[in-house]
């Protein structure tokens, strides 16, 4: 579940004279996500998402995130903007807390995505990849490659192979061959970094949002395609790879942005880089959260059964 802050509809209704939004009707906590906390407003006018950043949101980020909505909006991409107040002010704070007003997005993520909603979601993710290529502000990918060695180390040999016996070891041998085969001088964007179903909200086989842009950052663009690649074409415990999920986002993506033979040629090291990060984060807040936390915690292995897949098959990313 995902309230870790209250608020009280009082301090909601007070909060929403700031906007031409309407007047509350209804606030509801969202049980989906573990970031933040999120509630959905209905007002006299229309819905909302009231988000309020926890503590793996730095607010310092926001203007890079906000920013990039913005753009993406203009450039027609189905991505929900913070709303601005009378005096154009995207950012506040409520209940002690830096918080935005969302705008609501209609459709559902799914769980068990077919090939035309892999397709439609390649095709979503290169339209978007067209036009951060031109958003100038940066932010770094702060789980990127460096940062895996640090969560390795916090994760420690004795956390990893409690997960499951040798764990350290293949991570370390995994950091150790991608330090040396990491791609260099690949085309730069901003990229979402973490476009995982749940973060794609459809209605039948039409995207009509693009959601969680909380690790969005400036990076390969390939290693966007390689993350959405790893979240998408396997089965949830990532022991069975589907081939046609993994063809239709591949083909959805480059009817709309071909993609470079050098970024094809990198794919197979950025996918287990991909997978590596999951592993690790997971692995991370498998160790660190106690199993009585009201927070589902993800499966570390689903990424290690990942990680093994794309060891083995390099060649899963050739035309
Ligand atoms: N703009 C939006 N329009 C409609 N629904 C939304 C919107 N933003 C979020 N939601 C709903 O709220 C849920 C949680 O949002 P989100 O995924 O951003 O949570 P989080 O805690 O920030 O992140 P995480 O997925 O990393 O745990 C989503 O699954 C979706 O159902
Ligand atoms: N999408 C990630 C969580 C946020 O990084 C996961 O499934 O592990």
């Amino acid at each position: 579940m995902a309230v870790y802050t209250r608020v009280d509809a009082e301090d909601i209704e007070q909060f929403l004279t700031r906007y031409d939004a309407g007047s509350l009707v209804s606030a509801k906590g969202i049980a989906e996500g573990v970031e933040n906390s999120n509630y959905l407003l209905e007002t006299t006018t229309d819905r909302f998402i009231l988000t309020l950043y926890e503590k793996r949101v730095n607010p310092d980020d926001l203007p890079f995130f906000l920013g990039l909505l913005d753009d993406l909006v203009v450039a027609g991409l189905p991505v929900p903007p913070a709303i601005r107040d009378r005096e154009g002010r995207q950012i506040q704070q409520l209940a002690g807390k830096t918080a935005c007003l969302i705008q609501f997005l209609p459709g559902v993520s799914i769980s068990h995505p077919t090939p035309a909603q892999a397709a439609a979601t390649g095709k979503a993710l290169a339209r978007m990849h067209l036009s951060t290529a031109d958003y100038e502000p940066t932010r770094q990918n702060d789980m990127g490659r460096p940062d895996w060695h640090k969560l390795a180390r916090d994760c420690g040999p004795e956390g990893l192979n409690a997960i499951h016996a040798g764990l350290a070891a293949l991570v370390d041998s995994e950091l150790e061959f991608l330090d040396e085969h990491w791609p260099q001088n690949l085309a730069i964007s901003a990229i979402h970094a973490d476009l995982f179903p749940d973060n794609v909200l459809m209605l039948g086989d039409e995207v009509t949002g693009l959601i969680d842009f909380y690790f969005s950052c400036t990076d390969f663009t390939a290693y966007d395609i390689a993350v959405t690649h790893a979240a998408w074409c396997f089965s949830d415990d990532g022991l069975t790879f589907d081939s046609r999920i993994s063809d239709a986002l591949l083909a959805g993506y480059e009817a709309i942005r071909v993609i470079p033979e050098k970024e094809r040629e990198a794919l197979p090291v950025l996918a287990r880089g991909a997978a590596l990060r999951f592993l690790l984060t997971r692995a991370y807040d498998w160790i660190n959260t106690p199993p009585e936390a009201m927070v589902t915690r993800k499966d570390p292995m689903a990424f290690l059964n990942r990680l093994s897949f794309y060891q083995q098959h390099p060649d899963v990313f050739s035309a």
